[in-house]
């Protein structure tokens, strides 16, 4: 929308997204908000799809997995099958749980990953692997332009305060003065990416000349001990730290490669975690109405 050249619209069933994260566009000439499940047929006219829709957080995920696998199956056809009518690009986000629980680290993107192929996880991680052979089959076939970014995970301001992924977890866990609930063992890592770089990826990957799969993450990698102890540093230092129960098949550590991001996009992310964190304590702070204390 900040580029006067485009014309959006945005496509959401609103599962897990929420029109008030559109409210600055709606009523915007060159935006449209449409509501619509992409497991259903969509006939629009466009010439680049960023195709994003799919539960992300994992307790959203598997709330209903055979939901979630159709999102990915039938909708990524079904966003494949708009892109071959109208001639245009489609963008697949994909994740770095296509690599399951790694035993290569960092991950590169010719790592074919270890993933459990019945577990709770099986309806994001298999689908999403499903949906990039969809993608390359339709551009072997049909000659579709796609590309393929693996996102690693990304934090920012208007996440869902509920969201249940760590960095939202932890920083309302802060706000309100609850423990911040670390998952056993707590050794296990992730990078964290902030928003504005991740959009600035995307862009990069759509408008440029390679199909991908590419990383897009932050290789600053924390354990989830350190993420909490960062958050309780940096926004309630009165705040405890909770041991609780992990879920199955959580992967142990996970550090993405971005020498492609950086050599075929010239990407590399520019916010670091304790840069990023401030930047969504304080929309989360206005959200909750939770006032800094001195
Ligand atoms: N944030 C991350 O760390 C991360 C990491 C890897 C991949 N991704 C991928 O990026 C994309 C966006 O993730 P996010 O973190 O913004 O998640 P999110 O849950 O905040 O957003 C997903 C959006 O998709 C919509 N949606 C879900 N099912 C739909 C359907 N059947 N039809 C239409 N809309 C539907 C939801 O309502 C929501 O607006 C997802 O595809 C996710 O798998 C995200
Ligand atoms: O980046 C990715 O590729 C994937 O990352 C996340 O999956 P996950 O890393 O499991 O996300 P979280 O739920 O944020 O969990 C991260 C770690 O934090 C831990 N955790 C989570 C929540 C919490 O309250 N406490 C806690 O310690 C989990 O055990 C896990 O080890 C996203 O949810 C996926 O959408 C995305 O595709």
């Amino acid at each position: 929308m900040e580029n006067e050249k485009n014309e959006v619209i945005v496509v959401d069933n609103y599962f897990t997204g929420s029109k008030d994260n559109l409210k600055k566009w709606i009523g915007h000439p060159r935006f449209e908000l449409i509501r619509h499940d992409v497991t259903e047929t969509l006939l629009v006219e466009v010439d680049r799809i960023y195709h994003l829709a799919c539960p992300a957080s994992p307790i959203f995920y598997k709330y209903n997995p055979v939901k979630t696998i159709k999102t990915n199956v039938i909708g990524t056809l079904n966003m494949l099958g708009l892109a071959k009518r109208v001639g245009a690009r489609i963008l697949l986000t994909s994740t770095s749980e296509v690599y399951g629980d790694p035993l290569v680290h960092p991950q590169p993107e010719s790592y074919w990953g270890n993933v459990n192929p019945i577990g709770v996880r099986s309806c994001y991680d298999e689908g999403k692997r499903v949906a990039e052979t969809l993608m390359f089959d339709y551009h072997r076939q049909h000659g579709i332009e796609i590309r393929i970014a693996r996102i690693f995970n990304t934090y920012g301001p208007r996440m869902n305060i509920d969201d249940g992924r760590v960095v939202s977890n932890f920083i309302a866990q802060a706000l309100r003065d609850e423990p911040l609930t670390v998952q056993n063992p707590g050794t296990q890592t992730r990078s964290f990416c902030y928003v504005s770089d991740m959009v600035d990826g995307l862009i990069r990957l759509m408008e440029g000349d390679h199909t991908g799969p590419i990383n897009i993450g932050n290789p600053g990698e924390f354990t989830m001990l350190e993420l909490a102890e960062t958050v309780k540093e940096l926004i309630n230092p009165r705040v405890e730290i909770k041991r609780v129960e992990n879920t199955p098949d959580d992967p142990r550590q996970r550090k993405p490669d971005i020498t492609k991001a950086k050599e075929l996009l010239g990407w590399e992310p520019k916010i670091k975690l304790r840069e990023g964190l401030p930047l969504m304590e304080e929309d989360f702070r206005l959200r909750l109405g939770a006032a800094k204390k001195n």
